[in-house]
């Protein structure tokens, strides 16, 4: 589902005098349909910078991010901006730690939102958010306020429903459950599983060891690289 191949990044230090961070370097990881690879490694490894660059907020310095995409491969690190949204509407979703939404709507319209942007009807979709905030124990009474004022845990359940409501074929996940308790962070390992089931490849960072042991099918050990 997922290729990618001597890829590298770094980050020019504008306010230290041009000097480059080298973060990633001429790595090569392949991703297939059904598994669930975890990122491991130091906090500054380049989990997260990796993550960024397949989801195309980061141009890598060199290499190919290969997605499969309908029947075909599409390079995103060449891909114009029209082919990287449509990538991300349909192929590739991500999953961070923090929900970023336009203020005062309604958490069940932010959850039924990706829905409807894939062409289902705006009663069935909020059916489903409704069905998807409940397995993940978010109570009735918030489902028609903004999410702004909620609990870390309640918002990242919301950001968690609107991320895997629409079956992807690729999920990418940055420590989606940071700040769930257990059972909640049962409910995710069970709906990866789900995805999972139905076909779709996972990628993501779960700093919990019991949340990885449980989803991981295969580790992805990453390390520091030293600065250039
Ligand atoms: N936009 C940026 N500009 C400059 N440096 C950056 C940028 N993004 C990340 N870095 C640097 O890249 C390195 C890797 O950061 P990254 O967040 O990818 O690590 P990580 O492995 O995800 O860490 P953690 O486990 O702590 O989240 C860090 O040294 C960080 O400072």
């Amino acid at each position: 589902m997922l290729e990618l191949r001597d890829l590298s990044k770094s980050f020019e230090l504008h306010h230290q005098h041009g000097a480059r961070l080298n973060v990633l370097r001429g790595l090569d990881l392949r991703l297939h349909a059904g598994e669930c690879v975890v990122l491991s490694g130091a906090s500054g490894a380049g989990k997260s910078t990796l993550l960024r660059v397949i989801y195309a907020n980061y141009h890598p310095t060199f290499g190919a991010v290969h997605v499969r995409h309908d029947d075909r491969w599409i390079d995103l690190a060449r891909a114009t901006p029209h082919e990287v949204l449509d990538v991300r509407r349909r192929t590739l979703g991500y999953v961070s730690q923090f929900l970023r939404v336009i203020p005062r709507v309604p958490t069940l319209d932010i959850v039924a939102e990706p829905l409807l942007q894939s062409g289902v009807d705006a009663a069935a979709a909020r059916v489903r958010a409704g069905d998807m905030l409940q397995r993940l124990n978010v109570p009735e009474r918030l489902w028609q306020l903004p999410p702004g004022t909620f609990s870390g845990g309640e918002q990242q359940r919301v950001n968690i429903a609107r991320g895997l409501i629409v079956p992807r074929p690729i999920l990418l996940l940055d420590e989606p459950t940071a700040s769930l308790d257990a059972g909640n962070r049962a409910v995710v390992a069970q709906l990866l599983q789900e995805a999972r089931d139905a076909g779709s490849a996972v990628l993501g960072i779960f700093h919990d060891e019991d949340m990885r042991d449980r989803v991981a099918t295969r580790l992805f050990p990453m390390q520091a690289l030293e600065a250039a």
